[in-house]
């Protein structure tokens, strides 16, 4: 991995006259990162998917669990990632030790919702394969900030028409990193529609820092592999004895 970006060059990257906070870097990965990661992601064994309705998923580092993540070493190619993010100066101090990997098909995506309360409230987003459109939403009344409420306001956030509570999109190059905080992370639900194409409109909130597209394009969505890069703060050391001599 070749271009560093350092903390201080960060503010450049910020998403302007959006909620906070949100950066958007793109080419954050050369084009040969980019299929070094893709080979990974697809050299997993068939048994690291988990398979969804609208999407699958990798999940690396352990099972966020409210009593504490049992940690699991991240691959070397992961840790790769983690490594250059931490770097950036988003996570201060912490180290991120979880990776989601989603792979959305043409036309899949996921639903309205919130992170949570097991992440430390940074949202990192490797991009890989194809654009998407990542869709922000004004959350229900009592369902934000409530620890206890994320899957309730999950299941209304997609029984409920959402267009009213619709705020903006952020275009999500390939090669891309997305940092999402504060407002962004604890307030806003984020969802990605099921289209198989995106039409750019003036909601599309960082498209100054996007290569070439335009308000009134239409981009035909490809298959999308996205690396979320989190920290999970509550983590279970579990002691293996082995053989006592
Ligand atoms: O694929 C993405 O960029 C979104 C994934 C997401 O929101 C999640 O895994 O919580
Ligand atoms: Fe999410």
């Amino acid at each position: 991995m070749e271009t560093k970006i350092h903390p201080q060059d960060l503010p450049r990257f910020r998403v302007q006259n959006v909620p906070q906070t949100a950066y958007y870097i793109p080419d954050f990965l050369t084009e040969e990162e980019e299929s070094y990661l893709l080979a990974k992601v697809y050299a997993a064994p068939k048994p690291k998917w988990t398979q969804l309705s609208n999407r699958r998923l990798q999940n690396w580092g352990g099972l966020p669990h409210p009593k504490g993540m049992v940690v699991e070493k991240l691959p070397e190619w992961l840790q790769m990632c983690a490594d250059r993010i931490h770097s950036l100066g988003v996570f201060q101090d912490k180290m991120p030790n979880h990776v989601l990997v989603n792979e959305y098909q043409q036309g899949q995506g996921i639903m309205p919702h919130e992170d949570g309360p097991l992440f430390y409230p940074t949202i990192t987003t490797v991009n890989l394969g194809s654009h998407t459109l990542l869709d922000f939403y004004k959350p229900l009344p009592g369902g934000e900030g409530d620890a206890g409420s994320t899957e309730q306001a999950n299941i209304e956030a997609s029984a409920a028409p959402c267009d009213e509570r619709y705020t903006m999109s952020f275009l999500l190059e390939p090669r891309s990193l997305l940092v999402l905080q504060e407002d962004l992370y604890h307030h806003f639900l984020h969802g990605i529609a099921e289209r198989s194409a995106d039409s750019i409109t003036d909601r599309v909130t960082n498209l100054a820092s996007c290569g070439g597209a335009a308000v009134g394009d239409t981009l035909t969505r490809a298959t999308r592999v996205s690396l979320t890069i989190r920290h999970v703060p509550k983590t279970l050391k579990v002691q293996l004895r082995l053989g006592r001599r």
